[in-house]
């Protein structure tokens, strides 16, 4: 059989989210650091991520990972991040699908009942913990990067709304959140084109106002993603708030967004609402959950920090080979 790519894939969902992890087929580009790693992937192989990502082998609603070897000689493995719209530094439950993939396939050896794997990503090393059982890798808790604050309450100015206040923060990724009240809409699937419209509204608005950027990266600036949220409920004791996530291009996250979860870790702490060691459930809006917590501060330049850690489970859904035929008209998919 004649094909310009050969993949092997491991296909997986984490709380809902699907995560496609790359076993193969794809060689390593060599670099000082992940990230300068992930540049020379954008540039030199940004036809892997359409042809796996756009149709009609993919779709928005998905990630796709390439395990590389690490660049920190503490890590096991390291991974890429490639998603629809763009690459990225970081994702949670695209690290909870590596993590599972890694264990459950052998590739990390797996020890009961806990495994700690570590993991390098353009946004910094991860450690994972994975809770094991008879094979199986029944949940993972990941310490994410330092998770900071840019803007509390930036007043934008949306069409047909009027002015809205946002809070801007980074965990991994850059997030806006947003109060569903203040757009005059509720967290719920059968609102799903609005909030995507409402999120890509957003995204621009705030695009429009300002560039948030790290400060030890410059490269990782803007806004990725947008959260919508309700309010924080106190149930029994325990903390929780369900969101949604308009991911870049335009489309909702199914998991409750680890990289956003941590965004909002920082952001509850700056306003009181959070303490170090304090635990808080995210909930999606399929209904799936994720456990975030503040292990510890920490600072990002002149920015005070959380260090998030969030918990989540995945699954592995099957295996898939990917080919290209020489004469296949979409070497790199197409987007309607
Ligand atoms: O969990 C996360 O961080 C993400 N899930 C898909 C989109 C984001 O990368």
């Amino acid at each position: 059989m004649r094909s310009r790519r050969n993949l092997s894939i491991i296909c997986s969902h984490c709380e809902g989210e699907a995560g496609d992890v790359i076993i193969g087929g794809i060689l390593d580009l060599p670099a000082k650091t992940m990230h300068k790693k992930l540049s020379r992937y954008i540039n030199e192989y940004d036809d892997f991520r359409r042809l796996l990502l756009h149709e009609p082998r993919g779709r928005p609603e998905m990630s796709a990972m390439i395990i590389v070897p690490p660049c920190d000689p503490r890590a096991d493995a390291g991974f890429l991040i490639m998603a629809p719209g763009d690459w990225v530094p970081m994702s949670g439950s695209n690290t909870i699908c590596t993590t599972t993939v890694l264990l459950e396939t052998g590739m990390v050896s797996m020890k009961e009942p806990l495994t700690e794997v570590k993991l390098d990503t353009a946004a910094g090393l991860i450690t994972a913990t994975a809770e094991c059982d008879n094979g199986r890798c029944k949940s993972v808790s990941f310490d994410n990067v330092p998770a900071f604050v840019f803007a509390l309450d930036q007043e934008i100015f949306l069409p047909g709304i009027g002015t809205v206040r946002v809070d801007i923060s980074y965990g991994g990724q850059w997030y806006v959140i947003a109060q569903a009240k203040d757009l005059n809409i509720e967290v719920e699937t059968s609102n799903g084109a609005r909030l995507i419209e409402l999120g890509k509204q957003l995204k621009q608005a705030v695009l429009d106002e300002c560039m948030p950027t790290h400060p030890e990266n410059p490269a990782i600036c803007g806004v990725n993603n947008i959260i919508i949220t309700e309010p924080l409920v106190n149930r029994e004791g325990k903390k929780s708030v369900r969101h949604t996530v308009i991911v870049t291009p335009g489309r909702l996250d199914r998991s409750p967004c680890g990289t956003g979860s941590s965004s909002r870790l920082a952001v509850l702490h700056a306003r009181g609402q959070l303490e170090v060691g304090e635990s808080i459930t995210f909930q999606s809006i399929i209904n799936t959950e994720f456990v975030g917590r503040i292990r510890g501060l920490d600072k990002v330049g002149d920015h005070n920090a959380v260090l998030p850690n969030i918990k989540g489970r995945a699954w592995i859904t099957g295996d898939r080979q990917v080919r290209l035929d020489p004469d296949d008209p979409f070497p790199t998919g197409f987007l309607i």
